[in-house]
């Protein structure tokens, strides 16, 4: 809802909107009570909201600082209020020597979730401060990697766990291109349903387990949104859970060989969950990858093919996940390539079941530009063309020519063009094909600059260059895929 005059703040001031209220300091008592409530706060809380544009915005703290959060926000909270900011994804960034408090104890600020747009930044109008609802999120990164469990000295071990927010999954969430609403869709639903166990909802009237299920082919980003779905909510709900952990399950090690083990395994693990979602104030993730492992392992124990160790750790397993529900801070997410081969008895305690498939040809453009922007800003490839924002991919994958805007001058319109004849090309890949792309490119680029002899010297290859290297390298990929698979 775009502001009106009339509803300006007399007092220009920034309204700045911090994690999850408590139940008291809700709503109603805010200073412009509305006829209903818009939409669920940034913690998943029902808010009166007022007339602003909602603008969400990490502020990543520097891993040395130990500066109070309060100062923090509010240090950035003036600091915004003198920028012109815009309603899309970025960093906001400060010149040298402009706020030394937050330099020293601020790594990034950066503008997150603004609905997708097609639009030019420069088409964009400018927001002004009294117009939008800050929504800051203070935090500081993890920088401990995750931690294996010692509970299987002869294996592998059953799970591993991360303190979150954590390094290790810091802008995943970014790195992840889907055309659907699918990041939005999964971030909504885990804030209901937080919500909605926070609050004591009756799980006898109103059913939910916060169980997802992603289901689709390899490399689709499966298990890397699971990741990075936890660290925002981690990030978003910060103010009521301050602490949050994300335990990933090794099903493969938990129903590998040692079956006989196994039903210890599985207790030892959830012993360790419990005592996790057993202190109130942790939000605790349990990723469980390749579910299908444990499904067929008891179909397979039905028909006799595998030992009953097998069927009784499954079943304890599956229990186990079940008595997880009565505690409101935990949250399951599981992933599966073969969906047919998923029990329907776990299928049916998931509460989102989402297909997560290939990259279309507006994602893929999107994920290439990204990759060639990285190679610019790496320094490994020349900054001589302004790549098309990616934000642009879905003009250019429906324009004929790569002809986006007006303004383009000509190098800019040959590597549009040559960036959606490459997207086109690569039909069918996966994700994680797609970011490997850029590294068999400059293998390809530096093969085909070894043929040219040594009086050519290396020379830092050009935009253009590189994405005729990514069309070459689209072709060598397809060529070892029909080697392989005929
Ligand atoms: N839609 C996407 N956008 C951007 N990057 C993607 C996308 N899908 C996959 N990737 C990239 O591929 C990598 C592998 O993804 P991930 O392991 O999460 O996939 P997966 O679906 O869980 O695979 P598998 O089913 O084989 O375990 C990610 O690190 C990410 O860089």
């Amino acid at each position: 809802m775009s502001p009106s005059v009339q509803q300006m703040d007399i007092q220009p001031q920034l309204h700045v909107q911090t994690g999850v209220q408590t139940p008291e300091a809700t709503p109603k008592a805010a200073a412009k009570p509305r006829e209903y409530p818009v939409q669920p706060g940034p913690s998943g809380s029902w808010q009166w909201q007022e007339d602003r544009v909602p603008l969400e915005i990490e502020v990543c703290l520097d891993p040395s600082s130990t500066a109070d959060i309060g100062e923090i926000r509010a240090a950035v909270a003036a600091h915004l209020s003198s920028k012109t900011l815009f309603q899309q994804d970025g960093p906001v960034t400060l010149e040298e020597g402009e706020n030394t408090f937050i330099e020293s104890n601020v790594e990034s600020i950066t503008i997150v979730d603004t609905p997708a747009t097609s639009q030019p930044q420069a088409f964009r109008a400018p927001l002004l401060f009294w117009q939008i609802d800050l929504r800051l999120h203070v935090f500081q990164l993890n920088e401990e990697g995750g931690a294996e469990a010692d509970d299987n000295p002869d294996d592998i071990s059953s799970y591993k766990e991360w303190e979150l927010p954590s390094r290790d999954f810091h802008q995943v969430w970014e790195s992840l291109v889907y055309d659907t609403d699918i990041k939005q869709r999964l971030l909504r639903y885990a804030q209901s349903a937080l919500l909605f166990s926070d609050r004591g909802v009756n799980t006898a009237l109103i059913s939910w387990n916060r169980v997802v299920l992603l289901q689709g082919p390899p490399g689709t980003g499966k298990t890397s949104l699971c990741k990075a779905l936890a660290q925002k909510l981690a990030i978003r709900l910060i103010d009521r859970y301050p602490h949050s952990v994300f335990v990933e399950v090794n099903a493969h090690s938990l129903f590998s060989k040692w079956f006989s083990e196994s039903g210890k395994l599985v207790s030892r693990l959830f012993a360790r969950i419990i005592e996790m979602v057993e202190e109130e104030d942790c939000l605790v993730f349990v990723l469980i990858d390749e579910i299908e492992s444990l499904t067929s392992a008891r179909k397979a124990a039905v028909s006799g093919s595998e030992p009953a160790d097998a069927i009784r750790a499954v079943n304890a397993l599956l229990t186990q996940l079940d008595g997880l529900k009565r505690y409101p801070n935990v949250i399951v997410l599981t992933t599966s390539n073969i969906c047919e081969a998923i029990d329907l008895a776990f299928v049916d305690r998931a509460d989102i079941k989402a297909h997560i498939g290939n990259p279309s040809l507006r994602a893929r453009l999107h994920i290439i530009i990204s990759c060639i922007g990285e190679l610019q800003r790496a320094g490994i490839i020349l900054e001589d063309v302004e790549l098309p924002e990616p934000h642009l991919a879905a003009a250019l994958a429906d324009s004929v020519d790569g002809h986006v805007g007006t303004d383009m001058d000509e190098a800019q319109t040959k590597a549009a063009a040559a960036l959606l004849q490459v997207a086109q090309e690569c039909d069918g890949f996966s994700g994680r094909t797609l970011r490997k792309l850029p590294f068999l490119a400059h293998a390809c680029l530096q093969e085909a600059h070894a043929q040219m002899g040594p009086r050519y010297p290396p020379a830092l290859p050009g935009t253009l260059a590189m994405i005729t290297a990514f069309g070459a390298a689209v072709n060598a990929e397809k060529g070892d895929r029909s080697a392989l698979y005929g």
